[in-house]
């Protein structure tokens, strides 16, 4: 493809070079960069791109998109100048893949907690429904059942222009895709065409990047603000910001609630510790899920499918048979009857809610243990008020790590702890390596009783200076329950 073609409808500041060579590859990453390709040097967080010009250009690099001109041009090498190149890099990424995302129908969902879960289920759904799907998650990439390993909630601009290609490639109709707080700040998902957003939640998280609640919610707004008309947009009512969200889209509004008035509604008839009985919108449905939180997931996917056409009775037959995404509330029963629930809680809100789903299923017939820790490198402020949540509501609580990545697992568990008062801290212990802790939490259960392992759900590792080591909670607890 040639560079014009790629920058189309991108203003440059500056052009220096020929816009007609054949462009074959674009990155934002140097190491990344192939014979022929554009290079677009980013401002980041810990590196400017600028200064890997040189290297890009050694690796083939033919075209350069820049916010600065290097003082040196390279004969041959054709340098485009423009304000920002954060701005632009999506639109280019979207250019060079054939704008893939006008081709099927992409559904983006955001908030702090639920956006895995729903996005899943609603790929699960829709594939069950007999259409061909692809997904955008947290824990794995899926081109119809192909899985392609996700390093991030939402990957960057090229990265997920790529694999949306692949799925149009792959004959997909729909993408169900995350959309981070950090991804819609980083404008990673700039020039994508949505068909609808999701919004689920706004609670505290990541801080160490936003800084301030303010600008995190802004973030999330962000989404919405720049849906088009033809768009859905549907939010939570029952959240503070739910309207806040798409006060400014121009999208098709529709709000969702368990509380409230909304366009769509639903309540618990019943509920066990295999799933509840509902009722959403006055249709009666039997689901495998517990936990008033996952309502409001439910009823976002229900919403969501309504708002792409299909039929109330078919969305309630196909939602009857889901089960539980990886490493969210998963159950796993021991010999000795207590059940230990891997979960993927890692904010206060989320570990807030997973123990009041257990505290409703339990209904003061078993105790609670919990095993939890909090990211290194990850919002500071979050600490103190997760260990406060998970004392709340456990009747011994162990604090442990939790990816540490490059901090010292002692000081996050003091940061953790500097939330507890004297008599709080009778039920905590301390236990740096984790699988220790869950051992111990796992000694200390009793029949009828739950050991609720939180914050690592799916993930397979523990990173720690910068090395993911071989880690797995639910592999850890059937190690355990088989001896
Ligand atoms: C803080 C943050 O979000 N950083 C993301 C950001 O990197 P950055 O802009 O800071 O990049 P940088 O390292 O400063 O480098 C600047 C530029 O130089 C380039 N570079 C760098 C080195 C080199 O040798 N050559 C080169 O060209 C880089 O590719 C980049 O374009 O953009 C990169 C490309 O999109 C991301 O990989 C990177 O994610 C880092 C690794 C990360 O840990 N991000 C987490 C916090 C994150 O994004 N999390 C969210 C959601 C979390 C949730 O679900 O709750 C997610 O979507 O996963
Ligand atoms: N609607 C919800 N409201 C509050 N908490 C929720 C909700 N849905 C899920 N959770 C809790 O949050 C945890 C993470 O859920 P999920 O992975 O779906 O969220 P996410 O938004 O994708 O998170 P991430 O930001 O890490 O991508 C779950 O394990 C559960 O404890
Ligand atoms: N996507 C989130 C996940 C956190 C999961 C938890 N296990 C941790 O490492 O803090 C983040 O990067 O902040
Ligand atoms: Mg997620």
């Amino acid at each position: 493809m040639k560079l014009s073609e790629v920058l189309k409808n991108i203003k440059p500041l500056q052009v220096a070079g020929d816009m007609d060579v054949e462009i074959c590859g674009v990155n934002i990453d140097s190491r990344r960069i192939g014979n022929g390709h554009l290079f677009i040097s980013m401002k980041g967080t810990l590196a400017d791109g600028h200064k890997f010009i040189g290297k890009a250009i050694d690796q083939g690099a033919r075209a350069i998109l820049c916010e600065d001109m290097p003082e040196e041009l390279k004969a041959g090498v054709t340098y485009v100048q423009v304000p920002s190149t954060e701005d632009v890099a999506g639109r280019a990424a979207t250019n060079f893949y054939g704008n893939p995302s006008t081709k099927l129908t992409l559904v983006g969902v955001t908030g702090t907690n639920g956006k895995t879960t729903i996005a899943t289920l609603l790929y699960n759904m829709f594939r069950k429904m007999g259409h061909k799907c692809g997904l955008l998650s947290t824990v794995c990439n899926y081109i119809e059942d192909e899985a392609v390993p996700a390093d991030h909630t939402t990957p960057d601009p090229i990265e997920l222009n790529m694999l949306l290609a692949r799925m149009v490639e792959a004959g997909c109709e729909y993408a169900f895709m995350e959309c981070s707080s950090h991804a819609i700040a980083q404008k990673r998902i700039g020039g994508l065409t949505f068909a609808g957003g999701i919004f689920t939640n706004l609670t505290r998280d990541h801080l160490d990047y936003h800084k301030t609640f303010e600008n995190y919610r802004n973030a999330k707004k962000a989404f919405f603000d720049a849906l088009p008309k033809s768009a859905f947009a549907i939010t939570n009512a029952d959240d503070k910001n739910g309207m806040v969200m798409v006060q400014n889209t121009k999208a098709t509004i529709k709000t969702y609630s368990t509380r409230s008035m909304a366009d769509f509604k639903a309540r618990i008839i019943e509920c066990h510790f295999e799933g509840m009985y509902l009722d959403i919108d006055n249709h009666e449905v039997g689901v495998q899920f517990i936990g008033k939180f996952n309502v409001s997931n439910l009823l976002a996917v229900y919403a969501s499918a309504v708002m792409l056409g299909q039929q109330p009775e078919d969305i309630l037959l196909v939602m009857s048979t889901l089960h539980s995404v990886s490493g969210r509330l998963e159950p796993i029963r021991s010999p000795e009857g207590y059940t230990a629930i891997v979960d993927y809680a890692h904010t206060p809100d989320a570990l807030a809610n997973v123990l009041n789903a257990i505290h409703e299923v339990l209904d003061g017939k078993g105790k609670v243990v919990t095993v939890c820790g909090a990211g290194g490198n990850r919002d500071k402020g979050k600490r103190p008020l997760m260990a406060q949540e998970a004392v709340k509501q456990s009747d011994k609580v162990i604090i442990t790590s939790d990816n540490p990545r490059f901090e010292e697992p002692q000081a996050i568990i003091d940061d953790m702890l500097a939330g507890l008062n004297a008599q709080q801290m009778k039920k905590v212990l301390c236990i740096v390596d984790r699988r220790e802790a869950i051992r111990t939490a796992c000694m200390l259960a009793r029949k009828g009783d739950v050991v609720l392992i939180a914050g690592k759900g799916h993930e397979d590792y523990q990173e720690i200076k910068g090395v993911k080591h071989h880690f797995d909670d639910k592999e850890v607890v059937r190690d355990i329950f088989n001896g």
